[in-house]
């Protein structure tokens, strides 16, 4: 079953805009603004308590937003006339009636929605839970629950699809096959957005970011951007380390020679130093670009956010 082909452009996009949710006096999600769209996967990163599952819920119709808006495909979830058929989720894993079998609890969604069961057996050859069909959820292990939670959220072949930490818990196969799902599900020109704190996790799964703490954006960027953002600068090798720093330092660049005699360079780009090199006929064995990694990019993005970092590092 593909309906790929008959999605327009305003569909398949997630649209949050200036969304607030407080509850009480903790104010959960503080004007947040971000689009969301097919192709890639979209990281939506945050410490914990940063609001990520609360905008996944006021997504989702689950909570009500206290102003601003969460929209699929342009209007509110409670809206959407056939709503799998637009997006699927997985929020918890754990979330299912332990007492049916795999298969009936599939069945049973994809009646109510109009979905027939040819399409159950079909997602469950696609999670890999078809020889496991039968079998109650009960005795399923966390990983196959995230498994079946995926197949309920492919039930109605959705263009968007929002997973909520979907790796937690899990061993490194079912965290690679998850992660490899995702991949192939934006390939297929879907949206796909999937929660996490671990930049660790995103870095291999994300091709782009979206950073919140304490309700608030705090980027949205592509993976590259970011890393390219956090450039710590440029390590540079030629015999001829004074001509070429003389050269870099009247371009604008800020050149320290180090203890092995290496260049370290600021301020210009990998490129710009060799087209500057190469017009002086000055030769280059070494030209390293430097990077935080991503995760010190995050550490560092998020540190103001961050509200029990102490207290968890004592615990631990
Ligand atoms: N139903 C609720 N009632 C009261 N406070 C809530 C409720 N849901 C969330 N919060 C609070 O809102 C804030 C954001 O929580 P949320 O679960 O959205 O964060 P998160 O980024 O998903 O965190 P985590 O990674 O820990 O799941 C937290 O301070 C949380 O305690």
């Amino acid at each position: 079953m593909c309906r790929n082909a008959s999605y327009t452009t305003v569909e398949r996009v997630i649209e949050v805009r200036e969304l607030t949710k407080s509850y009480g006096r903790t104010v959960a999600v503080d004007g947040l603004s971000f689009q969301v769209k097919p192709g890639s996967v979209t990281g939506f990163l945050g410490p914990n308590g940063a609001g990520k599952s609360t905008t996944m819920r006021i997504l989702l119709g689950l909570d009500a937003a206290s102003s601003g808006e969460a929209l699929i495909n342009g209007g509110r979830y409670t809206g959407l006339r056939r709503p799998m058929y637009e997006v699927g989720a997985l929020l918890d894993a754990n979330a299912v009636h332990s007492g049916r079998s795999a298969f009936d609890h599939l069945r049973c969604l994809a009646r109510s929605n109009r979905i027939g069961t040819r399409r159950v057996a079909e997602v469950l050859e696609q999670v890999g839970l078809a020889g496991v069909a039968r079998k109650r959820v009960g005795g399923f292990s966390l990983g196959m629950k995230q498994r079946l939670g995926i197949a309920a959220a492919l039930l109605g072949d959705p263009g968007v699809l929002m997973f909520d930490e979907p790796v937690n818990g899990l061993d490194p196969d079912g965290v690679r096959w998850i992660r490899e799902l995702m991949r192939s599900l934006a390939a297929e020109g879907r949206t796909v957005l999937v929660s996490s704190h671990l930049m660790s996790e995103m870095e291999l799964t994300a091709d782009r970011l979206v950073i919140i703490g304490r309700g608030r954006l705090i980027a949205d960027t592509s993976v590259r951007e970011l890393a390219d953002r956090f450039r710590r600068g440029v390590t540079v090798r030629s015999p001829r380390s004074a001509d070429l720093t003389a050269a870099l330092a009247a371009a604008g660049a800020t050149v320290d020679t180090t203890p092995s005699g290496a260049l370290s360079v600021q301020g210009l780009a990998v490129d710009e130093i060799g087209d500057l090199a190469a017009a002086r006929g000055i030769p280059l064995y070494e030209v390293t670009p430097h990077s935080a990694t991503l995760e010190e990019a995050y550490m560092e993005l998020t540190s103001d956010s961050v509200d029990y970092r102490a207290e968890k590092s004592i615990a631990r």
